[in-house]
């Protein structure tokens, strides 16, 4: 079975980058770092977590962080979850996946991002994320990763995607392509 680098690799070869890093990041060969991202959709509305500290603090996002050893990606994505939202996704779909090549991170990030609609438990506030609902039409765009715009659309249309991004200095996006 084709590996989510594969494509990631094959991608940036058909589309070339004007960023030499990307290439060697990902054509390196080397172990990447998988995470998860978890998306709650009412279908009018996201739930999106404000990051108070670590990777990302000051963005909205969805909920998620790295794959522990020992556990599938779908275990990682509904833990995550419960950590940093204190819910339980009933429905947990999988809706895209993300490869992100940065020039100051050693290995590419390979994100597994995940939707739901329905949940058990109530989204409260934790030592990493403070929950907060958002009008499809009203997604914060200019707090949260530059890359949310161009793959969000997908995720609303409920389309699967498949994207690679390349960050200089952690959050400038220099780059991408959707596969
Ligand atoms: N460019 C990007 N756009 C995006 O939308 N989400 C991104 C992103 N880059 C990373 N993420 C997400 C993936 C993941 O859900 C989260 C980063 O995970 P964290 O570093 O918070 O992981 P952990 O919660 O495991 O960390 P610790 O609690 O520090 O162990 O940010």
């Amino acid at each position: 079975m084709e590996s989510c680098t594969d494509w990631a690799v094959q991608a940036v070869q058909q589309n070339g980058t004007a960023s030499e890093f990307v290439a060697k990041i990902l054509t390196s060969g080397m172990k990447r770092k998988l995470l998860t991202l978890v998306m709650i959709n009412d279908g009018s509305r996201v739930l999106l977590g404000y990051k108070k500290r670590g990777f990302g603090a000051g963005y909205y996002n969805g909920f998620g962080g790295k794959v522990e050893p020992g556990e599938t990606v779908r275990e990682a994505a509904q833990r995550e979850l419960v950590e940093e939202a204190c819910i339980s996704a009933q429905d947990l779909q999988e809706a895209g996946v993300l490869v992100f090549a940065f020039d100051d991170q050693p290995q590419p990030w390979e994100v597994h991002v995940f939707a739901a609609s329905s949940y058990v438990g109530e989204p409260a506030e934790t030592d990493e994320m403070r929950p907060v609902w958002f009008a499809h039409e009203e997604v914060p765009f200019d707090s949260m990763w530059a890359d949310d715009p161009i793959w969000y659309p997908y995720l609303l249309r409920q389309e699967h995607f498949r994207g690679v991004f390349a960050f200089q200095q952690t959050t400038k996006l220099v780059w991408n392509t959707m596969v």
